[in-house]
């Protein structure tokens, strides 16, 4: 048994604090707000984790010395675009040559980094991989079973990780393609949001199938540029998260999608990751020369510059080529 430190007191971190704790380990979690620290303790997050009462056992703090003192894995659940300025502050506390586990989805909007490039500027003492795939945060708190892809370059290491992070509910499977797991989850919330768009605008269950299908190729040719496998897209973190993500309103970015689509107010809204994903990729697919016409329009309607009628016309009245090209 050995001690596990997770940032971020949001449902991720919590639910991941509650796998690390059923696998045996010793838990401590970093929260920036008191009251939430204090209900996680106890076994609830009311804020995050409705309904969900927990066992107790994390020892959750507001003060990251605290909670990295000692620590043998580290777990970074805080939202992708925070990611940096955490790190940053918990630089002093991580103990050196820890792993340090990125399980936030995303691409930090404002320099185009992965997570581990990000890491890799911002803790660089910390050995890095990334935990990603189809896990509701609801599911994993409450148990049920669900299986992640656990990445890292080195391969004993994401053996190691996965070892260690498993439990008879939680199955996590070893990769040496971090980049390709990394590319995999951020993009995926980006047609999540694509795909709930397309139902709350009304547009049927055949676009929806239609826009996740060529969305997936825009992700993989992406993931090519980044040097992923194809097969890690095939896999848990991208094929498997997009099955989960643009299918149901439990994921917040699908929740996002369809709100948008049917003109709602987005005000006030639960985090959702591929809103600042979106433009970021978009951006970084045009400077890179890669076809990404959804997600180009995607990030456009996400910010305001482009009606999804518009869309629509657009995507529809590209000419005709050949599916695999
Ligand atoms: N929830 C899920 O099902 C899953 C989520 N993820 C990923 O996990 C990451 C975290 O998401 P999730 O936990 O769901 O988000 P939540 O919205 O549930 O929680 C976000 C947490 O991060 C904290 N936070 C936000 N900004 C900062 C900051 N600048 N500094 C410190 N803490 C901050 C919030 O604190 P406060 O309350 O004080 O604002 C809150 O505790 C995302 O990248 C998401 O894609 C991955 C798989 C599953
Ligand atoms: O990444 C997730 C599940 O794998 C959670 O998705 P949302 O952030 O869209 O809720």
């Amino acid at each position: 048994m050995s001690k596990v430190a997770v940032l971020g007191g949001g449902s991720w971190g919590t639910a991941l604090a509650l796998t690390a704790l059923r696998a045996g380990h010793d838990v401590a979690l970093w929260a920036r707000d008191a009251a939430a620290a204090q209900a996680i303790s106890a076994g609830g997050n009311p804020r995050y984790l409705p309904d969900i009462g927990f066992e107790a056992g994390i020892v959750a703090t507001t003060e990251l010395g605290e909670a990295l003192a000692g620590a043998k894995i580290l777990l970074a659940s805080v939202p992708a675009q925070a990611l940096r300025s955490v790190l940053e502050s918990a630089s002093p506390h991580l103990p050196a040559g820890a792993p340090l586990v990125l399980c936030a989805k995303g691409i930090e909007r404002d320099t185009g980094k992965l997570l581990s490039g990000v890491a890799a500027e911002a803790a660089p003492r910390n050995p890095c991989a990334t935990l990603s795939g189809p896990s509701f945060a609801t599911d994993v708190a409450r148990g049920m079973p669900t299986a992640v892809s656990i990445a890292a370059r080195q391969d004993e290491l994401a053996a190691e990780l996965a070892a260690q992070l498993s439990t008879p509910a939680f199955r996590c499977y070893s990769t040496t393609d971090q980049i390709g797991v990394e590319i995999g989850g951020a993009l995926k919330n980006v047609l999540a949001i694509a795909a709930g768009a397309t139902i709350g605008a009304g547009l049927g269950a055949s676009a929806q199938a239609a826009l996740v299908t060529r969305g997936f190729v825009e992700l993989r040719r992406i993931g090519a540029a980044f040097g992923a496998r194809p097969e890690t897209l095939m896999g848990l973190s991208g094929l498997g998260d997009l099955m989960l993500t643009c299918s149901t309103a439990q994921s917040r970015n699908f929740a996002y999608g369809l709100a948008l689509g049917r003109g709602e107010d987005l005000s006030g809204r639960p985090l959702a990751e591929g809103v600042a994903t979106a433009g970021i990729a978009a951006r970084i697919a045009e400077e890179k020369s890669i076809e990404a016409p959804i997600i180009a329009a995607t990030a456009m309607i996400v910010g305001g510059r482009m009606s999804i009628a518009e869309a629509v016309e657009s995507l529809m009245s590209r000419p005709l080529k050949a599916e695999t090209d």
